[in-house]
């Protein structure tokens, strides 16, 4: 059984890291950061660190790849038109090539779930031999799930949001929501400890792009795709430039 597995099951004695994490980011924080805010501490730094990490990456995958803007924008504009401007959740339900979108990106994006978790007991041996020592902070490198041949077929490495939505001869389209934590997906992670901010995480992303398209033609400055930043196994978004130019509505 891998770590992946034994984690889910709840068999390593591992807990969330969060805690140290947490307190690194208020020391450093501390001066700045108003008492209301602390108080809400978990909050930000979950919105710090992934949320707002990933909305730039999804931004960066939209603005290099032009194929993508008409169907994605003619979406938000038919759900503008509908809603007369006031999104309720039904219609942010309703953005289904957005969200298929916003997961496929995700899934580029990600080579580690951004959780890091703790060895709890003395020490954990694995089958092949690697043993972790109390209080090691464990990373999921989840970049082999992501693009695995056996979850996502011969294109896994290929750019593809409509692979998480299935369209039949009657107009309907069922898809496999960002949200949904499954095997071939671990980015909220999984079992009970999976990210319980997710929906949220997923929504405000929604919104904000609904009301970027709208307001906005997006494109990377070079007009290309900009690569992630790698950082040892850690990737991030590239530095360079957004162009951000009114659109008329
Ligand atoms: C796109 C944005 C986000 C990503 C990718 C993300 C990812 C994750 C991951 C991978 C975990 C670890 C799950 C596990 O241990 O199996 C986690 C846990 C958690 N997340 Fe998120 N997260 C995001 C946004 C948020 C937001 C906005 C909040 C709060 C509003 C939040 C609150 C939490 C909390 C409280 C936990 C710990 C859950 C537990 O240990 O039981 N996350 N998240």
């Amino acid at each position: 059984m891998d770590i992946l597995s034994r984690m889910m099951i709840g068999q390593l004695p591992l807990r969330n890291s969060l805690d140290r994490h947490k307190n690194i980011f208020i020391q450093r924080c501390k001066p700045i950061v108003e008492e209301r805010i602390l108080q809400r501490k978990e909050l930000v730094y979950a919105t710090n660190n992934s949320t707002a990490k990933l909305l730039t990456s999804v931004f960066f995958d939209y603005g290099g790849r032009p194929e993508l803007w008409k169907e994605l924008y003619e979406e938000q504009l038919k759900i503008h038109n509908e809603s007369n401007g006031n999104l309720s959740i039904d219609y942010v339900n309703k953005m289904v090539k957005l969200d298929c979108y916003i997961k496929e990106s995700f899934r580029h994006s990600i080579d580690i779930a951004t959780m890091p978790h703790m060895l709890i007991a003395d020490s954990y041996t694995f089958n092949n031999g690697t043993t972790i020592p109390r209080g090691r902070d464990i990373y999921l490198y989840i970049k082999d799930t992501n693009f695995n041949n056996k979850f996502y077929g011969e294109t896994s490495d290929d750019f593809q949001p409509k692979r998480h939505m299935t369209s039949y001869s009657d107009g309907k389209i069922v898809h496999s929501p960002t949200t949904k934590l499954d095997d071939s997906f671990m980015v909220f992670g999984g079992g009970k400890h999976a990210c319980p901010g997710r929906f949220y995480a997923v929504n405000a992303i929604k919104i904000f792009l609904h009301e970027s398209f709208l307001r906005y033609n997006i494109r990377t400055e070079s007009g290309k795709i900009e690569p992630p930043k790698i950082i040892s196994c850690y990737s991030t978004s590239s530095e360079s430039g957004l162009v951000f130019e009114n659109r008329n509505l």
